[in-house]
């Protein structure tokens, strides 16, 4: 079994190029260039960079929103390609993306119940004694009470609505999760907790994690590697205490240095 949960090779995303209907040219933006990145099974991975930089876009394409222009990835040893032609379930089963804004992406018309037993179900085939089960286990595991069950998205706190969101990642029993900057919705001491929170359930399920970032305070308190994106391009990729301590990219020296909370405290 290889060592990566993600391996993506020479990953291009352009947007626009061509002409439009009318044969007005399109300006191209090229989101992601070439960029080879690996994901160590175990590992937190972070991916920083200013607005703009490409990170959501190379997150998009991880989990088939977004189709890439060139280039290869493989999701836990598989071929991307083949594991979506494989169908949304061992796609799902594979690898699980968690949003920035945890109450946009939960279905506001669906109990929390009804959200939770669709992965159960489709992803993981379980019956119906089975899947009530696992609700009551993925709750436990992200800390909310199993009343949560019976609730919508809108009764819940944005912290407790991420939460859910997890365990709705957790459901699919993927090994691998993305998550696009999960807490940057949340005060800064709910941060802290959903932070600790993740930590806890990568050592507990053996996870990795790719975690889109633009925010080092965060970064640095949850992530092993950390690879610092600009203009598209992966300019630099170090351990996380390597890269705080001592950046070598003019770009990373002038993200480091722009977070004087980490640095200074
Ligand atoms: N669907 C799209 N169509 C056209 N351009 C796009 C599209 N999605 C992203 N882009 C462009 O690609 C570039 C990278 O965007 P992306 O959202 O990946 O950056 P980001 O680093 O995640 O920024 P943010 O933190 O603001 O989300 C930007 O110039 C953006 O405008």
């Amino acid at each position: 079994m290889t060592k990566s949960a993600i391996q993506i090779r020479e990953l291009t995303k352009s947007f626009g190029g061509g002409r439009s209907l009318f044969g007005k040219e399109r300006h191209e933006v090229k989101a992601v260039k070439s960029v080879s990145l690996d994901l160590m099974r175990g590992e937190t991975l972070a991916v920083v960079g200013e607005s703009g930089s490409g990170k959501s876009t190379l997150a998009r394409m991880l989990v088939g929103l977004e189709t890439p222009t060139s280039g290869s990835m493989l999701i836990g040893g598989k071929d991307a390609d083949v594991l979506r032609r494989e169908g949304p379930q061992a796609f799902g089963k594979t690898i699980q993306y968690v949003f920035q804004d945890p109450v946009a992406s939960l279905n506001p018309r669906k109990t929390i119940s009804s959200i939770l037993e669709t992965p159960l179900k489709l992803l993981c085939g379980y019956e119906a004694p089975r899947r009530r089960e696992r609700m009551k286990e993925l709750l436990d595991a992200v800390q909310m009470p199993e009343s949560t069950l019976s609730r919508y998205p809108h009764e819940f706190s944005g912290g407790q609505a991420q939460r859910i969101a997890i365990a709705r990642a957790l459901a699919a029993e993927a090994e691998i999760l993305v998550f696009d900057e999960p807490v940057s919705a949340l005060d800064v001491g709910v941060q802290a907790q959903v932070l600790l929170l993740l930590s806890d359930l990568k050592t507990r399920f053996d996870l990795s994690y790719l975690f889109i970032s633009h925010d080092l305070a965060v970064v640095e308190a949850i992530c092993d590697r950390v690879a610092v994106m600009y203009f598209g391009e992966i300019v630099e990729l170090a351990p996380a205490a390597r890269l705080f301590a001592d950046p070598e990219h003019a770009y990373t020296r002038r993200l480091v240095a722009s977070a004087p909370r980490i640095r200074r405290e």
